[in-house]
């Protein structure tokens, strides 16, 4: 579910460059992927030269990244209200509707980014399009299996179920449900479309973000900053 097309220099770029938001006394979401990654040692690095900030991650990955970078962490519950949250995404439009869910984080990575104040999407060059066409990651109950396939399938969509996560048998997410990908095609109406989504029972969270105030677009000699219109 990930595509990796675009150079490492690139993602690193538009994580670096991020970074360069984050102020001492903020707090931080830290989302989840090989481009927050970068950013995740970006943080470290300014840390150790005396950053004084905390970090809410998003997933057990960046949990472990952030503790081995010597960010103090901290939870939504003791830090309700983030300063930023900056995370990946696996495909971005011109409008700046995004869908996230590739690592399987997304419900997470919603509910820290729907937190924050500002919300800074790190992505390469490759995965800007005019139009979102992906297949859209959901999060859903493994007993409403059957009830969310049928009403995306009313949607026009076609899911399924994502395997492969080191072991046999679906993919599990780290709040113990299951991750199923949905083929809408070329996606004209993305807000619509998670209007709809968020109305299934069972469905836990869905991929598509509506709420990005800046997408920074790495590529490898240079960084592009897109800002959301409001
Ligand atoms: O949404 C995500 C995880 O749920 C990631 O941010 C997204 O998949 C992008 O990952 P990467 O930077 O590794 O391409």
């Amino acid at each position: 579910m990930k595509d990796h097309s675009g150079s490492d220099l690139a993602r690193k770029n538009a994580a670096v460059k991020a970074c360069e938001l984050v102020e001492d006394g903020m707090a931080v979401g830290l989302g989840t992927g090989s481009t927050t990654a970068y950013a995740i040692r970006e943080l470290g690095r300014r840390v150790d030269e005396g950053l004084d900030i905390v970090g809410v991650p998003t997933s057990y990955a960046s949990e472990a990244l952030a503790i081995e970078c010597n960010i103090p962490l901290s939870t939504l519950a003791e830090c309700p209200e983030l300063d930023i949250d900056i995370d990946g995404a696996d495909q971005v439009d011109s409008s700046l509707n995004v869908i996230k869910g590739g690592g399987a984080a997304h419900t997470k990575e919603k509910i820290v980014s729907c937190s924050s104040k500002m919300f800074a999407v790190v992505i390469d060059g490759n995965k800007l399009k005019d139009v979102l066409n992906r297949g859209v990651p959901i999060e859903v109950l493994p007993y409403a299996r059957r009830l969310v396939e049928k009403k995306i399938a009313g949607l026009g969509g076609k899911c399924t179920v994502r395997t492969g996560s080191g072991k046999d048998g679906p993919t599990i997410s780290d709040n113990g449900n299951f991750i199923m990908d949905c083929d809408f095609g070329v996606i004209n109406k993305p807000a619509a479309l998670a209007e709809a989504l968020a109305q299934i029972p069972g469905l836990v969270e869905h991929g598509i973000f509506t709420n990005a105030d800046f997408v920074y677009v790495g590529y490898e000699d240079r960084v592009e900053r897109l800002e959301r219109k409001k």
